[in-house]
Formats: structure tokens, C-alpha cells, sequence
């Protein structure tokens, strides 16, 4: 079968596992190792698909779970798809609903054929299965399809997971069959298997025997410790196929997105740049910048001296702490113009370290400058 998705392997760094890449989609290509902004109800929050683009945004990500619930997917099919829908004519990537329905926690019910949840929205009750995720999916028109899949929660116990598991590998077979546009929409399939190499190493062989076009990594960024994710990476990346793309769910600073990357992730998302943008907190080169603090009242400098989005171009930190603090549209709007521009302006220097082959070199220097970032 012709896959929509071909991942196009640009060049390994010598001193890492990080690999530049390329993704060829429908809808465009993406260079690899990347960030995508989430856009979980049809919108990347505070920002227009123009700024998306100002800022270089390639790919961004929506929900299965939120846009069957509102405004529904018939809605959006009859719209002509999400691209349509939300004007957005790049890539988009669908997570399958899953792991928001299992963040449902006693809202939701399992078994083999699916999970039953009440409706975060109206308590009204839903039933969910493999084939009706592909089908919301298929209706959505994403470029990337995700398999749905149990995320278990940190920590479980062996046997808990190794059900779980099997179950996620036999819903992964019934989302492909399910798939009723594989032409133009992919699926990838998603390794679980919790904190345990065994079922990890099951898990990927399972899953690689359906010939996915791409593999995520899921059941992590779920509260772990670092040390722990950094392991459980370090074992898993290597049973994928290094012809596909890699995609790490849910890890969104800084410093996670260049251990990722140098460990051979080659896709990563998370809400968190643009949530904490709309509590007023930004990313800089020099570590957290928290603008509602009293200090930047008279701060006429930039967020970040080193950025060049159009945030730190026209405005001071005085200037936006004062719209947090009158609580204005426009503080969240800045804080996020300028948190995505980071991160997609950091992955745009790591894959040139690559191209360069110096990627520690990259890392260590921003080490240096960055002390770290703790939410
Ligand atoms: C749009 N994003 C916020 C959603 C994509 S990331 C959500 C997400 C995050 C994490 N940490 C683990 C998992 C996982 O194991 N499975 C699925 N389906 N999604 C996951
Ligand atoms: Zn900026």
C-alpha cells in the first residue's frame, strides 16, 4: 500500500543519535527533529495560522477526543476538514483520544472493545473505540493519524501494563483495518509497555509487524522522573525503524526537546509552552522569565535580548507585565508569539548543529547560558 508519509533520512550526527531528517506529507514537508504547537480544538491558542507561519510552525496538532465532542466531526467534515475548518493548509497531526480519555480517570470505563467516558463538558456518556477514532480521524482529514492506545499511568504494575499493552496492539490492528482513506491519511502506531523493557521490546515488535509508516513513543512525560524517561528512552528508540519517524508525546521545554533529539527523537508536542505563555511565563536563552513579577516593572528590555520574534522586536517586559497585569488579550498573545518562536527557532539551530555535525558542541553552549527549567 502507497503510505501517504515517507520520511526522507538527511544525515546522522556522528556524536549523537539525532538525525536530520525530512517528512514528505500531503500537505507539505517537515524537517526533522521538530516542535509542534498544539492546537487541541481546531486552534493553536491566542495565535492566527499567519503567525503560525511567521514563526515557522511546519505541523500542528489537534484532538480527537475535544472535536468529537464540539463542534463535533460531522461538523467539521461537512466543512471540508480540518484544514479547511481552521485555515491551516501545512500538516496537521490528530492525537486519537486516548490519552484524554484515560485523563478522564473514574469518568471512564474499559474493555476490549473500547472505553465508555462521560463528557468532561456535560457529563453525557460516550463510547469510544479503535474503529470510532479512526473514523472521527478519517472525517478530521489529518495528515497523521494517531493509533488508539491505552496511556498508563505512572506508576502501574507489570501485569496491569502487559494487558494494557496486548490490548493497545490488537486496537492498533483494528485502527489499520479501519483506516478508510490510507492513501492521504496515515497512521502511527504507539509503543507502550510502561517503565518495563520487556514488554517495551514487546510492544515495538509487535506493533513494527503491522508496518506502521511512523511509531510514537507513549506512556511517558505521565510523571516519571527524568532519569527514568531518560532510561526507558535510551531502550526503546532503538527497536524502531530508523526509515520512519519517531515521535515523542508530550514533552515541550527547552532542555527535553534537545535530550530527545540527541537520543534520536525525531518529533515532539506539548501544550506546556503555550499554556504557561498564557499564565505569563516565558522561555528564554537564559532560563524561565515569570513577567508578573514586580521586578520587570521598569524593564524596558526585551523578554529575550537574543530573540527576534516580533514580540521581543516592538515590546518591552514592562509593557507585557502591565497587559497581564490589567489581564489583557494581548499579554497571552505576545507570551505565546514569542514561546513558540523559541522552540521552533531552537530546533531550527539544533538541526543545523547536525548539518554541521557539532551537536554537542550546540547542547553544551546552551547549557551554559540556560541553568535549567523547572515547571
Ligand atoms: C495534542 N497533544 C497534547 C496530544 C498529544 S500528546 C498526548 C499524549 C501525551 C503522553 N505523555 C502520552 C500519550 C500516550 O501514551 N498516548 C497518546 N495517545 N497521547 C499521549
Ligand atoms: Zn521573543
Amino acid at each position: 500500500m502507497n503510505s501517504p508519509i515517507k520520511y526522507e533520512l538527511i544525515k546522522e550526527s556522528s556524536e549523537t543519535k539525532a538525525r536530520l531528517g525530512k517528512i514528505h506529507t500531503p500537505h507539505g514537508e517537515i524537517e526533522t527533529p521538530i516542535f509542534m504547537p498544539v492546537g487541541t480544538r481546531a486552534t493553536v491558542k491566542a495565535m492566527t495560522p499567519e503567525e503560525l507561519k511567521e514563526i515557522n510552525a511546519q505541523i500542528i496538532l489537534s484532538n480527537t477526543y475535544h472535536l468529537y465532542l464540539k463542534p463535533g466531526h460531522d461538523i467539521v467534515e461537512e466543512a471540508g476538514g480540518l484544514h479547511k475548518f481552521m485555515n491551516w493548509d501545512r500538516p496537521i497531526l490528530t492525537d486519537s483520544g486516548g490519552f484524554q480519555v484515560f485523563s478522564l480517570g473514574n469518568m471512564r470505563k474499559i474493555n476490549e472493545d473500547g472505553v465508555e467516558f462521560k463528557s468532561h463538558i456535560d457529563g453525557s456518556k460516550h463510547f469510544i473505540t479503535p474503529e470510532k477514532s479512526i473514523e472521527i480521524q478519517n472525517a478530521l482529514g489529518s495528515d497523521i493519524m494517531m493509533a488508539f492506545d491505552e496511556c498508563v499511568s505512572y506508576p502501574s504494575d507489570w501485569h496491569y501494563v502487559k494487558d494494557s499493552m496486548e490490548r493497545t496492539t490488537r486496537w492498533a490492528k483494528r485502527c489499520k483495518d479501519a483506516n478508510k482513506n490510507p492513501d492521504k491519511q496515515a497512521i502511527f502506531g504507539i509503543i507502550q509497555g510502561g517503565m518495563y523493557k520487556d514488554l517495551r521490546e514487546q510492544s515495538a515488535r509487535e506493533l513494527l509487524e503491522l508496518d506502521f509508516p511512523g511509531y510514537a513513543v507513549g506512556g511517558l512525560s505521565v510523571g516519571e522522573p527524568a532519569d527514568i524517561l531518560m532510561q526507558v528512552l535510551d531502550y526503546t528508540v532503538p527497536l524502531m525503524p530508523a526509515d520512519k519517524p519517531r515521535y515523542f508525546m508530550g514533552a515541550g521545554s527547552p532542555d527535553y526537546l534537545i535530550e530527545l533529539a540527541i537520543r534520536g527523537i525525531d518529533m515532539a508536542d506539548c501544550v506546556l509552552p503555550t499554556r504557561i505563555a498564557r499564565n505569563g511565563t516565558v522561555m528564554t536563552s537564559r532560563g524561565k522569565v515569570v513577567i508578573r513579577n514586580a521586578k520587570h516593572k521598569r524593564d524596558f528590555t526585551p523578554l529575550d535580548p537574543e530573540c527576534s520574534c516580533y514580540a521581543c522586536k516592538n515590546y518591552s517586559k514592562a509593557y507585557i507585565r502591565h497587559l497581564f497585569n490589567v489581564d489583557e488579550i494581548l499579554g497571552s498573545r505576545l507570551a505565546t508569539i514569542h514561546n513558540l518562536h523559541f522552540l521552533i527557532k531552537l530546533m531550527e539551530d539544533l538541526r543545523e548543529s547536525i548539518r554541521e555535525d557539532r551537536v554537542l558542541e550546540f547542547r553544551r553552549d546552551f547549557y551554559l547560558k540556560y541553568g535549567g527549567f523547572d515547571y
